[in-house]
């Protein structure tokens, strides 16, 4: 089934909650998982119930197969046999899982197994095609574990062809489509290659086999990308690398978060940007065991910027890697988004310090006069001014800003505005977004809607303060909160010490706009 596009709420298809609006302390939702027992506890069933259990979810484990295995060698494996395989499906048929995950499938009979249980349940199939340990040892050879002479490529073929999301590196995906992936055009024909084959969605773990130019080499390389193709979607997850000795359990690791993701709610591209973000900061932690090399550590939700991706995708443009000046050390305080230039004229004296000229309705030479009255005010008030949009017009006339959306990212020449020294703010609603946004480096983030708004349709559910929260924790960006914000709930969106608090219909509709003004800047500079 495609998450994407069956999701029966609208709003699911673009983003959820927050994370920590999401967990409900009555009840947790649960993942149907599918793996083999890791001996040394580091990879296998036992890294994905931990991880599922930091996403705060509930791991159903159906092992497929026992394994004695270590760091250095694989001892032997055998799979569960065909009636323990079915008993502990009976067993687990009275939860309601919210999404699958499935890595060491021990034979084509429990591959048919799940597939059969897939479709009853109607939910997405993450699968980690898992063939061997990190110690080379095979694990679901012919020869071990399936007595019906089927190769783990059918096991893989049968799985590709039913999952909502697989998930093999570079070896795995090379082995499925039967070429070598020597660079990243090569990833891109082999994610096409497996969506001919049936996945609706492939994350292709480049891990540190790419250079800088995207082609694979054998040192470890600056940073690691991953590649995610729907039909839907296109793009590389990117980050610096880790350097660490600690990395058994990543692919499992990486699957399980995104089945968690999914199982709380999320997209299916936000959970991938979830669970990219959950390895690097697993690396970040991860530990040796008793001296030997351990694994990947998730033990919460991801919740740093330096675990953040860069997501690159056609219309990113060329990066130099510089990052947008900053808006200096005084916060942006109240952010006021007005249509006109008068309404600086009224709210600059107050010393509102921060606004946007965000024109709906005038074109040609009347939005041009109306963007240079509005910088000619703010510079005699010395406030930020940003300029939604309108790019071109905001450097030719000088102004301190470009605020875009997601969709003007694509249209505006990101570079020219970087070069010409003006600040650049991004609107985002989701993980997605927000890594998208991380690529520019921006001078700020905002983040919304906070709470329902009239100012705008938007199909994404309000985060509220706690969703907020999230994202004021785990950025280092000034961040702005926007969407439905009053002057009630403005003290608790700055006591959580966000930079900015944009606003349009409650100064702009209000009776008397310069007296709530006065009542937003006692809050913003308290
Ligand atoms: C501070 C701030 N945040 C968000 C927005 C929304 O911008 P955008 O997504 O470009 O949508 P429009 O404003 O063009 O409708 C904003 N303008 N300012
Ligand atoms: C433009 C925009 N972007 C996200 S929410 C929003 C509207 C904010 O308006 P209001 O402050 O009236 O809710």
């Amino acid at each position: 089934m495609n998450v994407v596009n069956s999701v029966s709420n609208p709003v699911a298809l673009t983003n959820k909650v927050s994370l920590t609006n999401k967990v409900s302390l009555t009840n947790k939702v649960s993942v149907l998982t599918f793996s083999g027992s890791d001996s040394a506890g580091l990879a296998g069933m036992q890294m994905d119930s931990k991880v599922q259990h930091a996403f705060g979810v509930h791991c159903l484990s159906v092992l497929t197969a026992v394994t004695a295995q270590n760091n250095q060698h694989t001892f032997l494996v055998q799979a569960v046999g065909p009636q323990m395989f079915a008993a502990q499906l009976k067993a687990v048929a009275v939860f309601t899982p919210k999404a699958m995950k499935c890595g060491l499938v021990a034979n084509v009979q429990q591959a048919q197994l799940i597939i059969d249980t897939q479709k009853k349940l109607g939910i997405a199939l993450i699968c980690d095609p898992v063939s061997h340990a990190t110690n080379g040892g095979a694990l679901n050879n012919e020869a071990e574990l399936d007595g019906e002479g089927n190769s783990n490529k059918s096991v893989q073929n049968l799985l590709l062809a039913h999952s909502t999301l697989f998930t093999p590196n570079i070896p795995e995906a090379e082995k499925l489509v039967g070429f070598a992936i020597k660079d990243s055009f090569h990833i891109i024909k082999a994610a096409k290659a497996l969506l001919k084959m049936g996945a609706q969605a492939v994350l292709i773990k480049g891990g540190h086999r790419l250079n800088d130019e995207g082609i694979i080499k054998d040192n470890p390389s600056t940073y690691s990308q991953d590649y995610f193709h729907s039909v839907q979607n296109q793009f590389w997850l990117q980050s610096d690398s880790i350097n660490t000795l600690h990395t058994r359990g990543t692919g499992c690791a990486l699957a399980s978060a995104i089945a968690s993701g999914i199982a709380l709610g999320y997209c299916l591209k936000d959970a991938v940007v979830m669970g990219k973000m959950a390895i690097t900061q697993g690396l970040l932690n991860a530990q040796g065991v008793d001296g030997e090399k351990g694994a990947v550590q998730i033990n919460r939700v991801p919740d740093t910027q330096v675990s953040l991706p860069r997501l690159i995708c056609a219309q990113t443009q060329t990066q130099e890697n510089m990052p947008f000046p900053d808006i200096g050390d005084t916060p942006l305080g109240l952010y006021p988004i007005v249509e006109r230039a008068a309404w600086l004229e009224q709210l600059l004296p107050l010393g509102v310090s921060t606004i946007q000229l965000r024109v709906k309705d005038l074109i040609g030479q009347a939005l041009e006069d109306e963007i240079c009255l509005a910088i000619a005010i703010a510079t005699r008030y010395q406030c930020r001014l940003f300029i939604n949009d309108y790019w071109q017009l905001a450097i030719q006339h000088g102004a301190y800003g470009v605020h875009l959306g997601q969709e003007d990212l694509a249209e505006a020449q990101i570079q020219q505005i970087r070069r010409a020294g003006l600040r650049l703010g991004i609107s985002t609603h989701c993980h997605f977004e927000v890594a998208k946004a991380h690529a520019y480096r921006p001078s700020y983030i905002a983040y919304g809607p906070v709470f329902p708004t009239k100012s705008k349709d938007m199909p994404w559910v309000p985060q509220g303060v706690k969703g907020l929260a999230y994202w004021q924790k785990l950025l280092d960006y000034p961040l702005v909160a926007i969407g439905g914000i009053d002057l009630e709930s403005a003290k608790d969106i700055h006591a959580l010490g966000v930079s900015g608090i944009g606003m349009i219909s409650q100064i702009t509709q209000a009776q008397d706009p310069i007296a709530v003004t006065n009542a937003l800047l006692a809050i913003t500079r308290s």
